[in-house]
């Protein structure tokens, strides 16, 4: 009974650089999302969700056209979301990162990040399932999965239509296999992450 889950960044979204909250793909989204696919056809998905958001939407919609037998579920505890505020033990230097978020959106983002996390690592089974989702949730999954201090999904990235791969074989505590593999994308197409070193 091993479970590997597959968690995938959308891909780039139109206008990414002006900090729209949701939109299409732009056309190098789409084929980050195509060459995701291509990368992950021979995987038997038994499962798949997706964030409700357009640009997941979307990104999951090129990978069914080219995987017919990937069926993926809407979930909104794969919404983008502030994971958590300032916390305990967190390095100084992000303090003023959450000066833009209120109490309500730092409170909600929790709440939703305790469910998702009961809901798609809080149970066992032998299966191969996919999430595409955003980066801040990957982190939150990466950093509970390495049981890692709560402030430490800062830092975590992932590019768009990167792979991240974890996995929890029986008895174990869960494994990071592969985190943000860019293999399958070009150059030209690595993008998302906050610094230069896509090349
Ligand atoms: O805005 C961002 O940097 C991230 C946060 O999760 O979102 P997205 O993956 O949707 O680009």
């Amino acid at each position: 009974m091993t479970r590997t889950l597959y968690l995938v960044r959308h891909g780039e979204q139109v206008d990414a650089e002006h900090g729209i909250p949701d939109g299409s793909l732009s056309p190098r989204g789409e084929r980050q999302a195509k060459a995701i696919a291509e990368r992950l056809s021979g995987i038997p998905f038994n499962a798949a969700w997706h964030s409700p958001l357009r640009r997941a939407e979307e990104t999951v919609r090129v990978m069914t056209d080219m995987m017919p037998s990937l069926e993926s579920q809407p979930s909104s505890l794969l919404l983008d979301c502030l994971p958590t505020g300032r916390v305990d033990g967190m390095p100084e230097v992000y303090n003023s990162y959450f000066d833009s978020y209120t109490e309500d959106e730092i409170d909600a983002g929790r709440a939703q990040m305790e469910d998702a996390t009961a809901e798609f690592l809080g149970h066992q089974g032998d299966q191969h399932e996919l999430i595409v989702t955003h980066n801040f949730v990957i982190a939150w999954f990466v950093r509970e999965v390495m049981d890692a201090p709560e402030w430490r999904w800062l830092g975590i990235n992932q590019a768009n239509c990167g792979l991240t791969i974890i996995q929890q074989r029986p008895g174990r505590p869960w494994s990071l296999l592969v985190h943000n593999d860019l293999s399958h994308l070009p150059v030209e197409l690595r993008t998302g992450l906050p610094e230069a070193i896509l090349g």
